[in-house]
């Protein structure tokens, strides 16, 4: 497992997975499984693996975090950068900020607070720092709303090393317009630490703006491609991301219909990738009707990861 620091270029070594958090009958963490979908990322050249909003993290107790951290580190491929998530209420992210700062996870990322969560801006900085200060590292700030943090604080915990990346997930209508994310390049000088957090839907857009690191959440059933979209962005090939994403598309318009994260849990395990067993409480498996349509289009996504179907095009 990847130790080091955490920079622009670990930031953009490969596209960052999010994958769901696969569990055994009794809601326990399933290695075994963790490591089969770990495989399948490393084999499509993915090395970053943030266990986040599709793992459900929202509803880990502390009780349970440590077997998970165990997991996560026993399933880790080797120079993998695994980053497991804390909070997202004050009290679990200092409990579980405790029981990483003994661990070797380079940064953890801050789940967002959305209302009618109670909160304050103030509140959210206080917070994230001493949190950051209980681990003794940096922490990665999940921006997913502008009521949390402003650009001005979120270039401030930048700029003191309290955090040191932004996962900045703000849904537009057109991501090309997004007068916050402007104003967050500008408060911070540099697009370094910022990378687009909501899959390869607006990447193209954002690449534009300087954003060159993404997470993404259907590159756990389409690793090659999601690299493939990547290496054509940087490669200065526009066009070509898009016929990658217009592959990608059907899965993730159906996680936009159905639930972003029920549907990828579904879509891991229906592709045959690894078993991802019950979800945690309070969310739960796909009805039977919107797990078949997930099936389908799951395994052609599969089918079009593999290097011979690309070569094909
Ligand atoms: N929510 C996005 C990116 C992950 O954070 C996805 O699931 O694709």
């Amino acid at each position: 497992m990847y130790q080091g620091v955490v920079d622009t270029a670990l930031l953009r070594r490969s596209v960052i997975a999010v994958p769901p958090l696969c569990l055994n009958a009794e809601l326990r963490p399933a290695p075994a499984e963790m490591k089969r979908l770990h495989d399948h990322l490393t084999a499509g050249g993915v090395t970053s693996i943030l266990y986040g909003g599709n793992a459900a993290f929202y509803h880990v107790g502390v009780a349970d975090y440590g077997a998970i951290l165990d997991a996560i580190e026993e399933s880790a491929p080797a120079d993998a950068w695994m980053i497991p998530s804390i909070g997202p209420d004050f009290g679990r992210m200092m409990d579980q900020a405790a029981i990483l700062s003994t661990r070797a996870f380079p940064t953890a990322m801050v789940l967002p607070v959305a209302r009618p969560f109670p909160f304050t801006e103030d509140g959210v900085v206080d917070g994230i720092r001493r949190a950051a200060a209980r681990f003794g590292r940096p922490l990665t700030v999940y921006l997913k709303n502008e009521a949390a943090l402003c650009p001005a604080s979120v270039a401030a915990l930048l700029r003191e090393g309290t955090a040191a990346a932004i996962k900045y997930a703000i849904d537009r209508p057109d991501p090309a317009d997004d007068a916050f994310l402007d104003a967050l390049l500008d408060a911070v000088g540099s697009a370094d630490r910022i990378v687009s957090g909501m899959g390869e839907r607006p990447v193209i857009a954002q690449w534009g703006k300087g954003l060159r690191g993404f997470t993404s959440g259907s590159v756990s059933i389409a690793p090659a491609l999601s690299t493939a979209f990547k290496a054509a962005l940087e490669a200065g090939r526009p066009d070509e991301a898009d016929a990658i994403w217009q592959r990608l598309r059907p899965l993730e318009d159906l996680r936009d219909e159905i639930s972003q994260i029920r549907v990828l849990h579904e879509a891991v395990d229906q592709a045959g990738i690894a078993a991802t067993g019950p979800m945690l409480p309070l969310l739960s498996r796909l009805g039977a009707a919107d797990a078949a349509r997930v099936r389908d289009v799951a395994k052609a996504l599969l089918s079009a990861n593999h290097p011979t179907a690309q070569a094909a095009e």
